[in-house]
């Protein structure tokens, strides 16, 4: 069963952003499908209210980096929320489980050790035509649904 849209959202839904500020930590591996996704993400921001000298990015190699990117990102740059965004597709061996655990287990730690909220932006795919269909594709944008998940859990972290 195909997911719903993931750029469906509400604004009357989604607290104002204009005085949060926010990171967004993009891998390089399928750059095609993780830059349609940050733009989604930094356009669903500014739709909300952010203002874009509130919106750093990063880059990192790949997905597996977005931890330490994402950690270095709540250290250094006094963020309300961090958005990950990668894209891990499987290949021929079992690389792609190990990087989508990694990452996984890597950004659940750092929602638990730090008091920002990191936002799982990884799309973890059997095909490019599945993370096609999430980027932008026929199922919207992933970088859309997590933007709004980024607003949210920083407003969240001011109670
Ligand atoms: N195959 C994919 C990777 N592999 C690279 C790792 O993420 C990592 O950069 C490398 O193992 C060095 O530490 N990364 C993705 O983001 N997507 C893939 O499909
Ligand atoms: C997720 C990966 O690292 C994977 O795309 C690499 O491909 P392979 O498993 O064929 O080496």
């Amino acid at each position: 069963m195909a997911t719903t849209n993931l750029s469906a959202y509400d604004k009357a839904t989604i607290p104002n952003a204009s005085s949060l500020r926010f990171g967004i930590v993009v891998s390089e591996w399928n750059p095609e499908i993780t830059q349609n996704m940050r733009k989604g993400a930094v356009e669903t921001l500014l739709d909300c209210g952010a203002k874009e000298e509130n919106i750093i990015t990063w880059d990192v190699p790949g997905s597996f980096e977005l931890v330490y990117g994402c950690k270095k990102m709540i250290e250094t740059q006094n963020v309300d929320a961090v958005i990950a965004v990668g894209n891990v597709i499987q290949g021929e061996t079992k690389h792609f489980d190990f990087v989508c655990d990694g990452v996984t287990q890597g950004i659940v730690d750092l929602n638990i050790k730090y008091d920002t909220p990191v936002i799982f932006c990884v799309l973890t795919d059997n095909t490019k035509q599945q993370s096609i269909d999430r980027s932008g594709g026929k199922l919207g944008n992933k970088g859309v649904e997590c933007a709004v998940a980024a607003i949210k859990m920083a407003a969240l972290r001011q109670i």
